[in-house]
């Protein structure tokens, strides 16, 4: 009698959800290994990003790629080209490839490959997994160093090993369990500023993220444990603008530059093109980016750049897919983008 209780009271507190298993972090990593030359290129890519964060090293940063991966063919055909750009470039930059496969929705929408990799809404996760790391991995193994929005906490545990710089984006940097999270990764992670604009969430974030925590999470083999976190030494802000408009402008990171330092925090900034930045048009990118070459310029003594990585949405294509048409090669399915001879032209200028 207790026990049909006990069984009926769970279906009533559970009857909304149902669950499939997955494999676990191992697995996935037995199955797509990272071998001993790839670890070290991510670990050198890692400690170039954190150099030019601490100012060691003044080139500058770039994150540029699709806003969201969704086809693995053009995600390598974009690799590829951007792995010749930043060989050509890499005296004066430093090139990291966006490459995300989870997407924050502001409602509802298509969250990412990870999560539903065949886009017909079947969410099967299993396949996203798997297809999600093999494309990393791939992208990797082209000499790229690779970045992506950290958006489940359970991705990381999947992809992590893979990337050398994780954003937290700006609906989530308020949240704990992401604080909690960066304090235990191993590459370098920028806080966006919030969907409203403000910056101080996220050098809260980047307080909190930078202490050791203790947290709920899962181990290498899909248990349920506790884990403890060391607190990550290279988180950073990143400026993607607010409601009320872009936060590019030299008076922007001026105050953002001044918050930070007030705080004792690490002044040197990220900003994207991207985003409220751009007022979510892909073609005002280039006029950002050259907004923001322009301020560093000001700067001639390079110790006191503040302004040491950009963002770019970039795919081989302008734009975004059109509704209810069928798909076309290359161009993004989330957020428009600025095509490749455009994102090539704006990065020589450099
Ligand atoms: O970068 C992508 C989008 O801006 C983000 O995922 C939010 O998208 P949405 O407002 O279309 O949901
Ligand atoms: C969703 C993104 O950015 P944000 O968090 O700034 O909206 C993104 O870079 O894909």
């Amino acid at each position: 009698m207790q026990q049909l209780h006990d069984t009926t009271a769970r279906n009533l507190t559970t009857a909304s959800r149902r669950s499939l298993p997955l494999p676990t972090p191992a697995l996935l990593r037995e199955r797509l290994p990272v071998d001993r030359a790839l670890a070290e290129q991510i670990d050198r890519h890692r400690q170039t990003v954190r150099n030019i964060l601490n100012g060691e090293d003044n080139r500058l940063l770039i994150i540029t790629g699709p806003c969201s991966l969704h086809d693995p063919k053009s995600a390598l055909e974009y690799g590829h080209r951007l792995a010749a750009l930043a060989e050509q470039l890499r005296d004066k930059a430093f090139i990291v490839m966006r490459a995300y496969v989870e997407k924050p929705r502001t409602t509802v929408g298509w969250k990412g490959m990870l999560y539903d990799p065949h886009l017909d809404g079947s969410n099967d996760i299993g396949t996203g997994l798997t297809v999600a790391r093999h494309l990393l991995r791939d992208l990797a193994k082209l000499g790229l160093p690779l970045a992506t929005e950290l958006l489940h906490p359970m991705a990381a545990d999947y992809l992590g090993d893979l990337l050398s710089w994780a954003a937290i984006g700006a609906r989530t940097t308020e949240s704990q369990i992401h604080r909690e999270m960066v304090s235990g990764l191993a590459m370098p992670v920028g806080f966006k500023n919030g969907t409203d604009g403000s910056i101080d969430i996220a050098c809260d974030a980047m307080g909190s993220a930078s202490h050791p925590h203790t947290h709920l999470g899962m181990d290498d083999d899909g248990r349920n444990a506790l884990i403890q976190t060391a607190g990550n030494a290279d988180t950073h802000l990143v400026l993607r603008g607010g409601h009320d408009g872009p936060n590019y402008d030299a008076n922007s990171v001026r105050q953002a530059v001044t918050a930070l330092q007030a705080k004792g925090q690490n002044p040197r900034l990220i900003v994207d093109c991207s985003h409220a930045n751009s007022g979510k048009d892909p073609l005002r990118q280039p006029h950002v980016l050259r907004d923001l070459l322009a301020q560093r310029q000001q700067q001639r003594d390079p110790s006191r750049q503040h302004i040491v990585g950009v963002m770019l949405e970039s795919h081989l294509e302008d734009g975004r897919q059109g509704q209810d048409k069928p798909l076309a090669y290359g161009v993004s399915i989330t957020d428009g983008c600025l095509g490749w001879e455009k994102t090539c032209d704006l990065l020589q200028e450099i």
